[in-house]
């Protein structure tokens, strides 16, 4: 490690400062722009030592388990604590303009759809059994060490106010010495807690948990390694008028608030649709609302995801018929045969985005397209396709999903004209 003071000129994809030295771009987490800083550097990765000259931009962070200084250790839950909301949230759109722009995508971005703190109903902790009790928090910036943490101010009060209640389900649970993954998500019937990790609870272990947690009234489910524990309430999680039971730790978007935006916008552009494809599909979160309108097609590969929606469709008074199909879009995309019963499509991809699908689409002649995606580089390189195989590309919202960290998410709408 050597220490030096530098400039920071920007910020970098991942939300952390960038100085460029002789030796190359060096990367300061919890920086600004025109910042001066001093940083102990091995390579490109720099710690931050003291600023030496603030933005007029840094802001006092909300979270007390922010930043360098942050109360047992610097969380990496979150980057940009440290930045006037305004000018994050420029930096925020900016992601996506600059990545259309890298494909060469000339169009006026939607104003940024903002976030609140107390918006997301999904968080994935760490979890560890120390000698007396177990710690749960989010890794640190760049590291496995594990930030214990008292409060997180981006997570729903349902889940903020109730983290001593997940550390004691943790705990009930924990058995070995490695750590395990925590997946907690808020549900309209209480906590949803999947527990993943190579533990093994044994018989006697396994009633001691269930009867403690079985005393925390605001717990829906526990799972461990995908079996149900516990279950007081079926949880459930509301994709219009489909009441689905989410699959433990599975996939569901980080923010209800957020969704509601994203399924609003995709469900307008796609309402003259008569038959309609939803790729990727998850456990429904488009399918199910677009299916008050039209009969859908949902493609997905995880056999659980389609099971959840599956069994919501089919309890769903008043919705169209919905189909569906387990498929490895990146292997084996939908074709030409199979995409055209569909006038309506959207696809919400994993961050690698879905080149091969996008290659199918844009020779397809699906009138209206809905292109969803938490990854603005993937995303533009998917629109390239569809705008060179003659699609119009008619707006592109930024949403952000995903408060005072550097992922964004976005919802691009495109039409082929008749
Ligand atoms: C960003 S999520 C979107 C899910 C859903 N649209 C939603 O909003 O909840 C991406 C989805 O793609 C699925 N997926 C990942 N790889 C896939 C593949 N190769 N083929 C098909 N689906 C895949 C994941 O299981 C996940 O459900």
């Amino acid at each position: 490690m050597s220490a030096e003071t530098v400039d920071i000129r920007e910020l970098g994809a991942q939300g952390d400062g960038v100085a460029h030295t002789e030796t190359g771009p060096v990367f300061v987490p919890f920086t600004l722009p025109g910042e001066t800083v001093s940083i102990a550097r091995e390579k490109a990765k720099a710690t931050l030592m003291a600023v030496k000259s603030a933005s007029p931009l840094r802001v006092e962070p909300p979270c007390p388990h922010f930043g360098p200084d942050g109360e047992g250790g610097a969380c990496g839950g979150c980057s940009l604590q440290h930045y006037d909301m305004a000018a994050y949230r420029d930096w925020k759109a900016d992601l996506v303009r600059q990545a259309l722009a890298e494909q060469k995508i000339d169009i006026p971005l939607e104003p940024l759809i903002a976030a609140q703190p107390g918006e997301r109903r999904r968080l994935v902790l760490t979890g560890l059994r120390t000698d007396r009790s177990v710690i749960l928090g989010f890794a640190a910036a760049r590291s496995h060490q594990i930030v214990p943490i008292r409060v997180c101010p981006i997570a729903v009060p349902a889940i903020s106010q109730r983290l001593d209640t997940i550390r004691r389900v943790a705990t009930a649970v924990a058995t070995g010495t490695a750590a395990f993954r925590v997946s907690v998500l808020a549900t309209v019937s209480g906590l949803d807690i999947a527990i993943t990790a190579p533990m093994k609870l044994q018989d006697r272990r396994r009633l001691l948990a269930i009867e403690t947690i079985l005393g925390l009234s605001e717990i829906a489910r526990v799972t461990v390694d995908g079996e149900v524990l516990v279950e007081p309430r079926r949880p459930i999680i509301q994709f219009g008028k489909a009441s689905v039971t989410p699959v433990p730790g599975g996939f569901v978007q980080a923010s209800a608030i957020a969704e509601g935006h994203m399924a609003q916008i995709v469900s307008a552009h796609l309402k003259p649709s008569k038959r309609i494809a939803d790729l990727f599909a998850g456990s429904g979160t488009f399918a199910l609302r677009l299916a008050e309108s039209a009969p859908v097609h949902a493609v997905e590969n995880d056999k659980l995801a389609l099971a959840a929606l599956d069994a919501a469709a089919r309890a769903t008074q008043g919705l169209r018929p919905v189909t569906h199909q387990k498929q490895d879009l990146f292997r084996s995309p939908l074709m030409g045969m199979d995409l055209k019963p569909f006038d309506g499509l959207v696809f919400d991809p994993p961050r690698a985005g879905a080149e091969a699908q996008s290659r199918e689409l844009a020779r397809s002649s699906i009138r209206r397209i809905a292109a969803v995606s938490c990854n603005p580089t993937t995303l533009a390189r998917d629109l390239r396709f569809l705008i060179d195989g003659g699609y119009k590309l008619l707006s592109v919202q930024p949403i952000d999903q995903f408060l005072w960290s550097p992922h964004v998410e976005a919802v691009a709408l495109l039409e082929r004209k008749g």
